[in-house]
């Protein structure tokens, strides 16, 4: 069986080689883990809640439709941060495909966090879809406003925590020459540097990033983590560090912060607008690849 469930998680598990898996939990339809030739490629924070009582720290979370606090459109300045998706339980469709091995959950207001759609009462329609190739796993995101009458605005976003064995050693490449908001300084630059690398709390999103630049994640030269994106303009890069780490109480162990890195590519800048009855789409794929320096 490539496809098992207990009823909270789902797990993959690729036919034709037993060590590429990944799980998916129910609660907000987060990847928790994604093991490539068995080598666990996320990061998870020991004290992450898996029970459902908070959004978990680590993993994949889905952030939608709101990415951070809003502070100008009446209705999504209601909701929490990041939205409402990484704290609803979706629905598990079933398997839609047997190699690759494909998965499908659901989201709608009739299913979703009820507190949170009470805030924010629209309509909506959310498809996942999770493939686990033997060498990437591509996470599909579509958004559909069923309603008759009224848009639908909203932001989306993979908050992908990603795993580095030192992020002292570590850069992320094919960023330079993008537009930034570094939300630390709240303030908007152009990246000159030629990669970028962690040494302190970093909180920034990059902007209009074309489809076909590709995001490394380079340890001692070695791309560990290839990151393609399709629809999403924006990419957030994010590391704690020493006193936000402690500030969360979920973030275990604190020295975690030196072991992970989040690149999340999502369409955050702008608002996503979508007329009634229509569909957008996007995707993430993360996989190996060789170094690919792309310049400006
Ligand atoms: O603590 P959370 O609500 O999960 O948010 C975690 C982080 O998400 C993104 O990376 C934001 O850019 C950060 O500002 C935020 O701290």
């Amino acid at each position: 069986m490539s496809v098992t469930t207990d009823g909270d998680r789902v797990v993959l598990t690729h036919p034709e080689d037993k060590t590429s898996t990944v799980t998916i939990l129910n609660y907000g339809a987060t990847v928790i883990s994604w093991k490539l030739k068995g080598k666990e490629q996320l990061w998870l924070s020991e004290g992450a809640k898996l029970d459902g009582s908070k959004p978990v720290r680590g993993g994949i979370p889905l952030v939608f439709p709101v990415f951070g606090k809003n502070k100008t459109d009446e209705a999504l300045s209601k909701l929490p941060q990041h939205g409402l998706a990484r704290n609803s339980t979706w629905e598990f469709l079933g398997q839609t495909k047997s190699n690759p091995p494909t998965v499908q959950f659901a989201l709608s207001p009739e299913i979703a966090n009820p507190e949170l759609t009470k805030v924010w009462p629209f309509d909506f329609s959310l498809i996942l879809t999770v493939e686990l190739g033997i060498d990437f796993l591509k996470t599909d995101i579509e958004v559909t406003n069923p309603s008759k009458t009224q848009e639908l605005k909203f932001n989306w976003l993979f908050h992908t925590y990603l795993k580095t064995e030192d992020i002292e050693d570590t850069f992320v490449s094919n960023l330079v020459g993008m537009e930034l908001y570094d939300q630390l300084l709240q303030e908007a630059y152009v990246d000159k540097h030629p990669v970028v690398t962690i040494h302190e709390e970093k909180d920034v999103i990059y902007r209009n990033i074309d489809d076909e630049r590709l995001i490394q994640v380079v340890r001692k030269g070695e791309p560990i983590h290839t990151l393609k994106r399709h629809n999403l303009p924006d990419a957030v890069v994010w590391n704690p560090w020493i006193a936000k780490s402690k500030s969360m109480a979920d973030f275990e162990p604190k020295t975690g912060y030196q072991t992970m890195l989040c690149v999340e590519p999502g369409h955050v800048h702008d608002l996503i607008t979508l007329a009634p009855g229509e569909t957008w789409s996007a995707y993430q794929l993360l996989y190996r690849d060789t170094l690919k320096y792309q310049a400006i």
